[in-house]
């Protein structure tokens, strides 16, 4: 089966403490956190004394009906979770936020990221008589809590952090108060906001917006935040802290309308393509974006370089972002499916066509062939990122070595394969630059430069990774 989104997102996590239509506020939060996650949805509820929850495979209204919603409306508080797989089976098992029945106290679970010791943790833990009940990385989580001897359970959650490895924004949710953290390199991004008298957390701001809560500030990388009856408590789980927020989280994965460090990822996103205009010497007559998620690059570059800005693709956007293809054929038609071009537009125009990466190439393949049918005089290609080269292992699908055009292929053998009059990505540095402008402490580039900032405990392959994923 093959996927027509080239990059698979990574899961989205909310969280709310002290709130009477807490159920409903965490539904609404996650249908905007949805382009993170499609394979599964789950909301998970506590009532002071125990915790109670719903959860399905697919987008948010198949995986949660209405009916289910309302069974959870008399509570206050709520984590919920939207899912795309990373580590373990695309299947409901694996669909969070988990529950964790214990005598000691239920426990609700949710986790956007991906451990990179979770295995080495798991056969250690099996060891000692643990059951595991899913192939989901972010299980150990639940077990390290539940193991501790202590009835402390800050200290305890504090503990199992520091044995875990890898990139995370974790919720935890005992009956009498939620825990929250995010990984001391700050990989994956978490926000505390505020709706009426009550917090709420989450993966990005979009989310905030769609309730109406304000964005009060992000979790900083080691942070944990407890909410219970007596307020927010602010703590960290070690000092051992360095930022390497996720470059790709500006250059793609969030929506354009939400903020990191209080700077929208739009304006992000047209600073790149200003930048890859600097970086590029280009005479041409257009600049079009690849829509949805490289409108705002044009933008920038088409003000950098003083080449109109043009809208040359129209996107179907009833060709939804995880419509599967069982083989690579039908991959390519459904790549057909998606982009349209306007010919008024592109028509004898020498043309700079914008996107923000290329994994396979199968979508700049069809667009150049497009652009070209439609009486392109010269099409450029420039990508508002450096060629994607090596895997991630911190909780996003980048595909597998094998999968990535530009691991074994320099950007002129590239440049030929796509059949394009040249072809630019932006250099490290020049995307460093930018997410500087826009408060960054620093970044993960690991796809890009293969320096991995977190250790990978557990060597999982890409393949072997894939092989998890199915379950087999
Ligand atoms: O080289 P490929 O394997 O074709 O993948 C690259 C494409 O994948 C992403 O878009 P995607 O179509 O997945 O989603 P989008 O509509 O959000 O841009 C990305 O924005 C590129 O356009
Ligand atoms: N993409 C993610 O953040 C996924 C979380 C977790 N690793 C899983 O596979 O379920
Ligand atoms: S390896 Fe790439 S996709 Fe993964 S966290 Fe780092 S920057 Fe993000
Ligand atoms: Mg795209």
């Amino acid at each position: 089966m093959y996927d027509i989104r080239g990059l698979n997102e990574e899961c989205g996590v909310f969280g709310i403490w002290g709130h009477p239509n807490a159920a409903d506020l965490t539904y609404m939060a996650l249908h905007s956190l949805q382009h993170r996650g499609q394979e599964g949805a789950g909301i998970v509820c506590s009532d002071e004394s125990n915790i109670y929850g719903a959860r399905g495979m697919g987008l948010l209204p198949e995986a949660i009906s209405q009916v289910k919603l309302s069974s959870l409306s008399d509570f206050n508080h709520a984590i919920g979770h939207v899912r795309y797989a990373t580590t373990g089976a695309s299947e409901l098992s694996n669909v969070q936020p988990f529950i964790f029945k214990h005598s000691k106290g239920d426990i609700g679970l949710a986790h956007n990221g991906n451990l990179t010791n979770a295995e080495q943790i798991k056969l250690a833990l099996e060891s000692e008589g643990a059951i595991f009940q899913t192939s989901s990385d972010s299980e150990v989580l639940g077990h390290l809590l539940l193991k501790a001897k202590s009835n402390n359970k800050l200290a305890n959650f504090k503990a199992a952090l520091n044995q875990i490895k890898g990139a995370f924004a974790f919720l935890v949710l005992h009956p009498e108060q939620m825990f929250v953290a995010r990984d001391s390199n700050g990989v994956r991004p978490l926000m505390l906001g505020k709706v009426d008298d009550a917090y709420c957390v989450a993966s990005e701001t979009c989310a905030f917006t769609a309730i109406g809560a304000e964005y009060i500030r992000d979790i900083e990388p080691g942070e944990v935040l407890v909410f219970s009856h007596d307020g927010l408590v602010e703590d960290t789980y070690t000092t051992n802290t360095e930022s390497h927020m996720c470059s790709m989280e500006y250059v793609y994965f969030a929506r354009p309308d939400s903020e990191f460090r209080k700077h929208s990822i739009y304006e992000v996103r047209k600073a790149l393509g200003k930048q890859l205009a600097k970086e590029m010497n280009i005479e041409a007559d257009i600049v079009i974006g690849v829509p949805d998620s490289s409108l705002q690059a044009a933008k920038g570059f088409s003000i950098e370089s003083g080449i109109p800005n043009e809208q040359g693709l129209i996107k179907n956007r009833y060709v939804g972002r995880t419509f599967i293809a069982p083989n690579q054929t039908l991959r390519e038609r459904a790549v057909r499916m998606k982009h349209s071009p306007v010919r008024d537009v592109i028509e004898g125009k020498r043309v700079v066509v914008i996107d923000d990466s290329i994994v396979r190439g199968t979508t700049s393949k069809f667009i150049v062939k497009t652009l070209k049918n439609a009486g392109a005089k010269e099409v450029h290609m420039a990508i508002s990122s450096p060629p994607l080269i090596h895997p991630c292992y911190y909780g996003i699908d980048v595909s597998t070595h094998a999968e990535l055009i530009a691991s074994d292929k320099s950007v002129e053998e590239i440049k030929d394969i796509l059949e394009v009059d040249s072809l630019t990505y932006l250099s490290v540095e020049g995307m460093h630059e930018v997410f500087s402008q826009f408060d960054s402490k620093g970044e993960c580039n690991a796809c890009f430069t293969g320096n991995y900032p977190i250790e990978i405990v557990d060597h999982l392959l890409p393949e072997d990774k894939e092989k998890k994923k199915k379950g087999v």
